[in-house]
């Protein structure tokens, strides 16, 4: 027995499904919507009652097809110019009701189907159409040419969609997507699959190799999907329309080592020009401030510091324009100094050296000139191209002299802003106020931000309710590079995340809920785009890497100078190794957030990361890999460059345990008295003990004890006695990593 849907019938009846719906309910026959199923008996019984109607609606079609020059798009490629009528007479009500005439019923709208089917066998087309309600008694009468154009039409109705050029996806596509993306029946795709030994239903997901299988039989393309996606707006940057940009003030972070003066300077640039411009205003302490200089503005964020400026960066927000880099005049260079300029380099940002506290005896300003020399950091006066600064932020001399050089740098590094555009810029410090709720200091790197905008911030949106600057004034409005606090937002945004404001509120409340969404999918997945050397070769074969990114960190200095010239010498074609910070120590958590920001690699070599350093380091996604021996790590780097890397075992940390005691027997050597802080201990690990960050040894586990009996593994929160192969050199207050080395399955 054939059947058909209500609205397939409706369709070659050019009426709707509720006509055919009403009309079934006339017969006593009850269906639900138009996608029930209508067996032969039903229709034959249709076929009589839309008798009249079918008359009707192909004499409207008729009329409205002349009346508006219309033919019936689905058949205008082969038609030829006096087609229009005849299509139009031999439409299938028409052929049916002609056909109904002579007692034929429904039968012949199957034979006229197969008769298409016949005659376009060829087509790929037909054989969908081949597959109607075939099986009916053939009966061509008087009518039979009519009645196959009339069939032929419907067909083409249904089937004869060209197929598209190419099809566009996001991932993956059940088989029912790909069937209407190509417009053809799910039917057709599932034969295909069957063809090729996959049994699949209308709702199973397709592969991606699948897909583009399927599609290459029909001769179409697959291509990515490119959406212009609002929710993503950090993806279309912070373009500048150079046609109406106009100047705004410079961004400007304050860096250096610990105790060289950084919020002293902060300070006193903040007292010597806010209060000066601002009468009466009351300094607010919102995470940036302006000051203005020779009539022009100028930002400061307020928190010093290289590590705060990086962990911005590292969330995507690039808002400094201009780093102002602190020396001691008294002191020199430190580690924190040469942090800090790596830090600056890789963010690509310039920097004004201040020397400061010139005002001390023992200031030795040339020294720290030497120095920074050293570094790359080249003295004007000797011929380089950095503006040295000398002043004493204490005193307050000098400063005048920073700020012009600030303005100068800003000039050259053309800091321009469309303020009549909407308000586009980052999120400098949020945080949750008991009485106004979630308040957040906003930086307006484009556009301009007004009171009541629509806004999205991060995961979170609102809209403008309350702005106040720097000196605590209420505000209408906020331009480029201005710092506002808003109230208004829905929660509490991170440092870092970026804002735009939007024409309207419901808009801005979906995109926020989208990207809240995305970022719990994002969590759960942990999935980043961060380099890792694993997949190395990958991102190089597809063109994606043509830098390599290292942070190295070695036990002392003569090691990071040997490794980091090993490393630079490994020559792969076409990848550079760009090493963007190498210093002595263990790994701190300003080196993952610097490898995070900047999408590099850390090398260590006998160091380890500390235990918060490894967290920050696992939820950035930053791979670390450790090193004993120079060659390994050359070597190793090299063959992820050359696609050789052999993944095949991989180190997982078991346990940490912190040395407590130790104890001294003859013939047995040095008893760590040991407590399991995390994971186990196990007899057959591998164990590494620190101290200080610094590797100390590395091997394996000799004995292993609970009170006086050996023990196969020992849990966190439990005691034990562990005595290390060939090795008595333990301290207290050492740390032991185990560890074991697992199977890697190729990718
Ligand atoms: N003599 C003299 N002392 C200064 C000057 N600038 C800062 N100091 C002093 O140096 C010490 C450290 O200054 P801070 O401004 O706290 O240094 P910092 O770089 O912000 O320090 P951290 O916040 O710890 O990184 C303070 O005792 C200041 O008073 C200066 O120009 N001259």
């Amino acid at each position: 027995m054939s059947k058909m849907r209500v609205y397939e019938y409706a369709k070659e009846h050019h009426v709707s499904s509720k006509v055919i719906i009403a009309k079934l309910g006339e017969i006593g026959i009850q269906v639900k919507s138009h996608m029930s199923i209508i067996a032969d008996n039903a229709m034959s019984q249709l076929d009589r009652k839309m008798n009249g109607h079918a008359g009707a609606s192909a004499q409207n079609i008729t009329n409205k097809s002349k009346a508006e020059g219309k033919v019936n798009q689905t058949n205008t490629k082969e038609k030829k110019p006096n087609q229009t009528t005849s299509h139009v007479k031999n439409n299938p009500v028409n052929s049916r009701s002609n056909g109904n005439r002579s007692g034929e019923g429904s039968n012949r709208r199957s034979s006229g189907r197969n008769q298409n089917a016949n005659n376009n066998n060829n087509n790929e087309r037909n054989r969908f159409g081949g597959n109607g309600r075939t099986g009916g008694r053939r009966n061509f009468g008087r009518n039979r040419n009519n009645r196959r154009r009339g069939a032929q039409q419907t067909n083409r109705q249904n089937l004869e969609i060209k197929l598209p050029e190419k099809i566009t996806l996001s991932g993956s596509l059940t088989v029912g997507q790909f069937a209407e993306k190509l417009g053809r029946p799910s039917t057709d795709i599932i034969k295909k699959l069957m063809a090729l030994g996959v049994m699949a239903t209308k709702n199973q997901d397709l592969e991606r190799d699948t897909i583009e299988l399927l599609a290459a039989g029909y001769g179409v393309a697959v291509e990515d999907e490119v959406v212009v996606d609002e929710a993503s707006f950090e993806d279309e940057g912070l373009e500048i329309d150079e046609e109406t940009a106009v100047v705004r003030p410079p961004v400007v972070t304050i860096m250096g080592h610990v105790d060289h003066g950084k919020t002293t300077l902060l300070d006193s640039i903040r007292h010597t020009k806010v209060t000066a411009g601002e009468a009466g205003g009351i300094t607010q302490h919102i995470g940036a401030y302006q000051v203005t200089h020779d009539g022009k503005k100028i930002t400061f964020l307020d928190t010093p510091g290289h590590a705060a400026f990086t962990t911005m960066r590292a969330r995507g927000a690039e808002i400094t324009d201009i780093t102002v880099l602190v020396v001691a005049a008294d002191d020199g260079v430190m580690p924190q100094t040469i942090e800090a300029i790596h830090h600056a380099r890789a963010a690509k940002v310039p920097i004004i050296v201040a020397v400061n506290k010139i005002d001390k005896e023992n200031a030795n300003p040339d020294h720290v000139m030497q120095e920074l020399s050293e570094q790359g950091l080249i003295p004007e006066d000797w011929g380089g191209d950095t503006i040295f600064v000398k002043l004493s932020a204490k005193k307050g001399t000098g400063i005048d002299d920073l700020l012009e050089m600030i303005l100068l740098v800003a000039e050259m590094e053309e800091c321009k802003a469309n303020p009549e555009k909407k308000a586009r810029g980052a999120v400098i410090e949020a945080q949750l106020d008991k009485g106004k709720g979630p308040i957040a200091t906003l930086l307006v790197q484009n556009g301009s931000l007004h009171i009541g905008d629509p806004i999205v911030v991060g995961n979170t949106y609102g809209r403008v309710r309350a702005m106040v600057n720097d000196v605590g004034r209420r505000v209408k409005k906020a331009t480029p590079s201005t710092p506002v606090e808003i109230t208004g937002l829905n929660n509490v945004p991170h440092a870092g995340d970026q804002f735009a404001a939007f024409d309207d509120e419901k808009k801005a409340r979906q995109i926020g809920e989208v990207r809240a969404e995305r970022a719990l999918i994002t969590e759960r997945k942990q999935t980043t785009n961060k380099v890792s050397l694993d997949d190395l070769f990958e991102k190089i074969k597809e063109g994606d890497m043509k830098e390599i990114n290292l942070v190295i960190k070695a036990d002392v200095q003569g090691s990071v100078e040997a490794l980091a010239g090993s490393l630079k010498k490994i020559d792969v074609d076409g990848v550079k190794v760009n090493i963007i910070h190498a210093g002595a120590g263990g790994i701190s958590e300003s080196d993952i957030i610097l490898a995070s920001a900047s999408n590099a690699i850390i090398v260590g070599f006998n160091v380890r990361p500390d235990n918060h350093a490894q967290k920050v380091a696992e939820e950035e996604n930053v791979d670390i890999r450790l090193y004993r021996v120079i060659y390994d790590a050359i070597d190793e780097i090299e063959a992820a460059m050359k696609g050789m890397l052999d993944p095949e075992y991989k180190e997982k940390v078991i346990g940490q345990l912190d040395v407590r005691t130790t104890f001294k027997v003859s013939k047995i050597g040095t008893i760590a008295g040991c407590y399991v802080t995390s994971g186990l201990i196990s007899r057959d690990a591998g164990i590494r003990l620190v101290r200080d960050g610094v590797v100390i040894y590395e091997g394996h586990v000799d004995t292993l004890k609970r009170f006086k009996d050996d023990a196969k593994e020992v849990k966190a929160g439990f005691e034990c006695g562990v005595t290390l192969e060939n090795f008595n050199d333990i301290k207290e207050g050492d740390t032991m990593e185990a560890y074991v080395m697992e199977e890697v399955k190729p990718k």
